[in-house]
């Protein structure tokens, strides 16, 4: 079978490569990485969180998940990139030793197996899960609109047929009700990172209101500080904001759910570019946006181990 060291970082793959390769990275890595099934999708998939963890219970941990809308290739391509690096830099890179050596790190990268199946099969821009929606002939809730949180408010389609349909209810989607029950049931979460593409911001809560979060002022400088970082590599410009204000008003997102749980430091990830290639980003930029965003993550990682 395939060993991780022949593992093609710069393409995009199917998921079933991407679920054989996480098995090896647990494999290669078994002092340091388990695979957790949290429940299955709408049509039967596994979900798999990749925990990352050095021992104790219930550590004070980090969730990071990628590739909530399926068709943002280079948000899950970014997670198999970075579970890569967070098992290959262990031991060696002193900051990031530290830190599991006091937290642990969820990693979900197929947030939304079925509809990356989709979009690798059928519908390349398909965004949504692909669940029935009664009365309709229009599948699919937007996952980022289904959270607990101003669910149903502006920013969200009561229409089934609309990319950006909140779902009947709160939570309805399984692949949403299965990450609340894990991050529900840990409790012990300091930060929820959530990974899309593309635009190039790094974003805080609310999306649900343009009302500035108790915490604003304290996220703007650590999304500042987390930008720079990123952009000493390539030079990769990001901007900085709440979700509302820098985007656009969007209700039941999934971190302003985290946030208003109790999850101080929840960030949104709109990974590269600024249109160009927009969801289409060629293969060639996957390992290049990869990277860059680690030093992004591992900024937010250490204020977060800090603090
Ligand atoms: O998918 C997008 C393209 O990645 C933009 C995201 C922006 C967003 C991100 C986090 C929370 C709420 C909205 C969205 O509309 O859900
Ligand atoms: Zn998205």
């Amino acid at each position: 079978e395939r060993s991780s060291k022949s593992f093609n970082f710069g393409a995009y793959h199917p998921l079933e490569t991407i679920y054989s390769w996480m098995d090896g990275l647990v494999a290669a890595h078994p002092n340091l990485v388990t695979k957790e099934q949290i429940g299955t999708s709408y049509e039967g998939r596994p979900m798999y969180v990749l925990k990352f963890s050095t021992g104790g219970d219930k550590r004070p941990a980090i969730w990071v998940d990628s590739g909530i809308h399926s068709r943002e290739w280079v948000s899950q391509a970014t997670g198999v990139w970075t579970a890569n690096k967070i098992a290959s830099d262990y031991g060696t890179d002193a900051s990031l030793t530290s830190l599991l050596k006091t937290m642990d790190i969820y990693l979900l990268i197929l947030a939304n197996p079925d509809g990356y199946v989709h979009s690798h099969t059928s519908n390349r821009m398909w965004r949504k899960t692909r669940s029935k929606n009664p009365g309709s002939m229009c599948r699919g809730v937007d996952p980022n609109r289904n959270w607990d949180a101003g669910f149903g408010g502006p920013g969200a389609s009561t229409n089934p047929c609309s990319d950006s349909y909140h779902g009947p209810s709160p939570h309805s989607e399984i692949e949403v009700k299965n990450v609340v029950n894990l991050v529900k049931n840990h409790g012990n979460f300091k930060s929820f990172i959530s990974i899309h593409a593309y635009s190039q911001l790094l974003m805080y809560p609310y999306g649900y209101t343009c009302n500035d979060a108790l915490h604003a002022a304290e996220l703007d400088s650590v999304g500042r500080s987390a930008v720079q970082k990123l952009s000493s590599l390539h030079g990769t410009t990001y901007k900085v904001g709440s979700i509302c204000k820098i985007i656009y008003q969007a209700s039941g997102g999934s971190i302003d759910w985290s946030y208003d749980l109790g999850i101080k430091y929840s960030f949104a990830f709109e990974l590269r570019d600024t249109g160009r290639y927009g969801f289409i980003l060629p293969a060639n930029q996957i390992i290049p946006t990869a990277s860059e965003t680690w030093l992004a993550l591992k900024d937010i990682m250490e204020y977060v181990r800090d603090h």
